[in-house]
């Protein structure tokens, strides 16, 4: 966007404090530099010390540095950026990520000199209107957007505590501390009695070198051998480090391939770089993951079955053994011993213990127990069979009441179990990085778009519901539209009534008629502000691109709209003359629309239709502008002019059912409406009773 910007100190506005601030919240400063050319004000709001408004008013000034225009180019008043605004809530209401309303914050209307960015603006519009006509009923891709946020890539890799990489050698066990020890214990082992202690405190050990390989190791001690460390990749040793990019953003990332899938299944191309078959390895691989990175439940049945094993081990054994203990009971209660004769001379010549005589007659219940409940613990554990000599381990073989089983068998047991079962997961763990991490790129564009695809439906939806129609850019100067509804209006009440109305050059004006510089008079709350607002709301969308509402229109392009709204009551001096000043900018000769509301209002009457007739004249004098004045005066301010004005008019025909004026709201061309405030008093006097309805009785008489 911006070709001067490479670093962020070129940045306009950001010191070397902002710049930390911003590399520490992005990541990087590529990143960060990323997040300000690609306008993304939601992120750069998040930097400390960064507000919305910094982060607008920041990506406006490399917008304008790259285009040549600023925002007050074409909107050149107070009340015409206020217009802008309110239309930007509306957009921003359609929104469904946080990134794409703050974004809306990027469209401004552009003059007529950059009508080459209105055109191009205009044909993305009219695409994003299309695809908001085939998705906006899509409840799917509505929950799935609310759900993608940008992707968070500032996460720290937890330790991994049950894990060591052991050496013998110094500057491979440098190297693995400097490349790999902000997660993974690294230790140096001088001997092998040393490997073997240093390996008994870990349930995997990655040996980084083939020292020790040759050795005769204990049983337990299985470790990976891996003869060159330089040549592995980080998803072998550390792949939580590339899991945690993936399963810290899951829920997004799965978002935005299911998003991506829709738009694709409904013909709409998008990330075209990216093959289905990519985004569907893609899929599988982070469907295997939980948002801890762990390997969820259900892709390998031997880790679940080996899971099973440990969380049920314990309770397990318990109960069993309570079980055989209470059966020993049962059998100790039900037992008896005779002694004959013969052991009994045995037993007191010496030659036989009476404690074997009794151990014997004991045995075979005691193992049959024992048997039954170590079976027991088996099936309900579902051992394979090099599993059950562990149990078998457990249960002495000398008989005790009550039965005691080796605590340090099942604690080794244990161990065993969850050296296998980390095992496995490790070998998931490195093919799910090892996918992953090939996908990081991808997955940065693919959020990126999505969340970029969100301001363009917003966008869409917003002129569907509001049922926007692009304008016809004819050679004005002129604006001229069927069916125009103030946005403002129908989004306050969901109702407004269609105005039809035209000034200067365009198909829809009277026979002939294309006065530029029109007086607008009419009846009370008859709706000329609202109409003035209608053509600020018409006129500002077409030169952002935009559709405007009304079911067909024609506008010419401009150089910039000045909306002077309605002051409230009578200024004072110093007040009346800064708004002289305000409307000395509309004298130059450029191609301008001046909209003002009732500005009689700056000072007394007489005085008022003077000056607003002279305003009137010079721009009467400019052939590129046009302008609208509301005005109660139109008949006095004639009176002070020779110039052709054309006067329209609002005007009401009387008083409903309800009180309510009945009003024309399309303007009649040619004709001074009149202000009819008898109508209002008229109301009035209907409205109440006794004293106060002779109030209003009495001011009705002076109108006739
Ligand atoms: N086209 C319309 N459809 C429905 N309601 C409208 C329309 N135009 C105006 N109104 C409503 O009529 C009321 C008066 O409108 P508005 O303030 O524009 O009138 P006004 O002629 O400028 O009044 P005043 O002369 O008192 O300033 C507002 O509540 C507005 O919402």
């Amino acid at each position: 966007m911006s070709e001067d910007i490479t670093s962020l100190r070129s940045v306009p506005g950001i010191g070397e404090k902002m710049a930390k601030r911003f590399i520490e919240h992005f990541g990087s400063e590529s990143l960060a530099l990323e997040a300000i050319l690609r306008a993304d004000i939601a992120g750069i709001s998040q930097v400390e010390g960064v507000g919305q408004r910094y982060a607008i008013s920041l990506v406006h000034d490399i917008r304008s540095r790259a285009e040549g225009v600023d925002i007050s180019d074409f909107l050149k008043t107070r009340e015409a950026l206020d217009v802008y605004d309110r239309l930007l809530e509306l957009i921003a209401d359609f929104a469904h990520t946080t990134y794409a309303r703050d974004k809306l914050h990027m469209f401004i209307p552009y003059p007529s000199k950059r009508s080459d960015i209105i055109m191009q603006m205009r044909s993305s519009v009219s695409g994003y209107m299309e695809t908001a006509k085939l998705l906006a009923d899509d409840k799917e891709i509505v929950s799935m957007l609310t759900k993608v946020k940008p992707l968070n890539l500032r996460h720290t890799v937890p330790k991994v505590r049950d894990r060591v990489i052991v050496t013998a050698d110094q500057d491979t066990f440098e190297y693995s501390r400097g490349r790999f020890g902000y997660g993974l214990d690294v230790q140096l082992a001088g001997s092998l009695s040393e490997f073997v202690d240093i390996s008994r405190g870990y349930s995997y050990v990655t040996a980084a070198n083939d020292t020790y390989m040759s050795f005769d190791l204990p049983e337990e001690i299985n470790p990976e051998f891996v003869p060159d460390i330089t040549q592995t990749e980080d998803w072998e040793i550390i792949p939580e480090k590339e899991i945690i990019a993936f399963s810290k953003n899951l829920g997004s990332l799965q978002c935005a391939i299911g998003i991506v899938r829709l738009l694709r299944s409904k013909g709409i191309s998008f990330m075209d770089a990216v093959p289905d078959g990519d985004l569907e390895e893609l899929a599988s691989t982070l469907s295997l993951i939980d948002t801890d990175g762990n390997i969820i439940k259900g892709t390998d049945e031997e880790v679940d079955r080996l899971r099973y094993v440990i969380e049920n081990l314990d309770p397990c054994v318990t109960d069993a053994l309570k079980d055989a203990n209470s059966k020993f009971d049962e059998c100790l209660v039900k037992s008896e011993f005779t002694l004959g004769g013969q052991d009994m001379l045995k037993v007191m010549k010496g030659s036989m213990e009476l404690k074997d005589l009794l151990g014997k007659k004991l045995h075979t219940s005691y193992h049959s127990v024992m048997k039954e409940c170590m079976t027991a613990i088996c099936s309900d554990l579902s051992l394979e069979n090099k599993e059950t000599l562990f149990i078998d381990s457990l249960f002495p073989e000398e008989i005790g009441h009550p039965v005691e089983i080796d605590r340090e068998q099942l604690s080794s047991f244990r161990q065993h179990l969850e050296r296998k079962v980390l095992k496995r997961q490790l070998e998931h763990k490195r093919e799910v990085a090892r996918v992953l991490s090939s996908y990081l790129e991808v997955v940065r564009s693919m959020v990126r778009e999505v969340l970029d695809f969100d301001v363009g439906f917003a966008i869409g939806c917003f002129a569907m519901a509001h049922n926007l129609e692009m304008p016809d850019i004819v050679e004005g100067p002129g604006i001229g539209f069927d069916k125009g509804r103030n946005l403002f209006i129908a989004s306050r009440h969901g109702d407004v009534v269609p105005i039809d109305y035209s000034l200067g050059k365009n198909s829809y004006g009277p026979d002939a008629d294309s006065s530029r510089v029109i007086l607008l008079s009419g009846v009370n709350s008859g709706g000329k502000t609202s109409m003035l607002e209608l053509i600020a709301q018409s006129l500002i969308l077409t030169h952002m691109g935009f559709p405007v509402p009304a079911s067909s229109s024609e506008v010419s392009l401009s150089d910039g709209l000045y909306y002077f709204a309605k002051s409230k009551g009578t200024l004072d001096a110093g007040a009346f003359e800064t708004t002289l000043t305000e409307f000395a900018v509309v004298a130059d000769d450029s191609a301008k629309i001046v909209l003002a509301d009732e500005l009689e209002s700056i000072t007394e009457p007489g005085a008022s239709a003077k000056i607003i007739a002279g305003i009137l004249e010079v721009l009467t004098g400019n052939e590129e502008s046009m302008s609208v004045f509301v005005s109660h005066l139109s008949e006095l301010i004639l009176e002070n002019t020779t110039c052709n004005i054309r006067v329209d008019g609002i005007e009401a025909s009387g008083l409903d059912a309800d009180l309510n004026l009945i009003v024309d709201r399309s303007p009649r061309y040619n004709y001074v409406a009149k202000s009819t405030p008898e109508l209002i008093v008229e109301r009035l006097s209907k409205k109440t009773s006794g004293r106060e309805q002779a109030f209003y009785e009495k001011l009705k008489k002076k109108f006739h």
